[in-house]
């Protein structure tokens, strides 16, 4: 059976397309994949999700390997072999707030769709904070007075700036990395150390 490769859909897929079209392998099918989620090429059966997803599938031995953003790896903490990182997709996380915001004397309200970094980075100041999920558009919350700041990712800081909100402080940073299924690595080791080599030898190559 051919490696299955399970690739974070959006942000990451065209940088991931250009990384791979380098390490000298034939991207057409990928490119003219349109609307379809899984795509043969005559190497690698690959499928598209959302990258809290695709640790899902490399967890569940869906996928034998799967690319996805570091953020996502430290938020969900999947059971899978993180093998390295890979030369696109970098961000940083950020606790942000409105220009000149009077912090309250109350506990902060921090919105985050990464909860579980939030609640790291607080316990680790000592401060006790209420966290509030949101899916998307986080800016919004400070804005309208959902939260007091917010801790998301920040890339070219431009969402940021054009909302009015300022960085407080930035403690992460990610790129995007290879993650591997723990028995496929060892059932399918002839056929996935040759991938995972040249993934690995393009990556030190950038
Ligand atoms: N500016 C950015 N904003 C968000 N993620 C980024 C950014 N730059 C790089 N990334 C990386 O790309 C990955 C995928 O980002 P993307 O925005 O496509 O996913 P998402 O936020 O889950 O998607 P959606 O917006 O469809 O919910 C993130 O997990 C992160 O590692
Ligand atoms: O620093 P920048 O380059 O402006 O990028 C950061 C923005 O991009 C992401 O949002 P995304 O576009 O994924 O939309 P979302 O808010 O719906 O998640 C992230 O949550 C920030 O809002």
């Amino acid at each position: 059976m051919k490696p299955v490769i399970a690739l974070t859909k959006g942000r990451l897929e065209k940088q991931f397309l250009n990384f791979f079209a380098g390490l000298g392998y034939d991207v057409e099918a990928l490119l003219e994949k349109g609307r379809k989620l899984q795509i043969e090429t005559k190497e690698f059966s690959f499928f598209f999700a959302k990258g809290v997803d695709v640790t899902t599938y490399v967890e569940n031995g869906i996928a034998d390997i799967g690319v996805v953003g570091g953020d996502i790896l430290i938020e969900h903490q999947p059971d899978v072999f993180n093998l390295f990182p890979l030369p696109f997709g970098h961000c940083r996380m950020a606790l942000a707030t409105k220009i000149d915001y009077q912090w309250p004397e109350q506990k902060k309200r921090i919105a985050s769709t990464f909860t579980n970094i939030t609640k790291s980075y607080f316990k680790e100041k000592g401060e006790s904070v209420d966290i509030i999920k949101l899916e998307g558009s986080v800016e919004l919350a400070p804005i309208l007075g959902l939260a007091d700041a917010i801790v998301d990712i920040v890339e070219t800081g431009t969402t940021l700036k054009e909302n009015g909100l300022v960085i407080e402080d930035e403690f992460l940073s990610f790129s995007a990395r290879l993650i591997a299924n723990r028995s496929s690595l060892k059932i399918k080791r002839d056929q996935l150390v040759p991938v995972i080599e040249r993934f690995k030898e393009g990556a030190r190559n950038v």
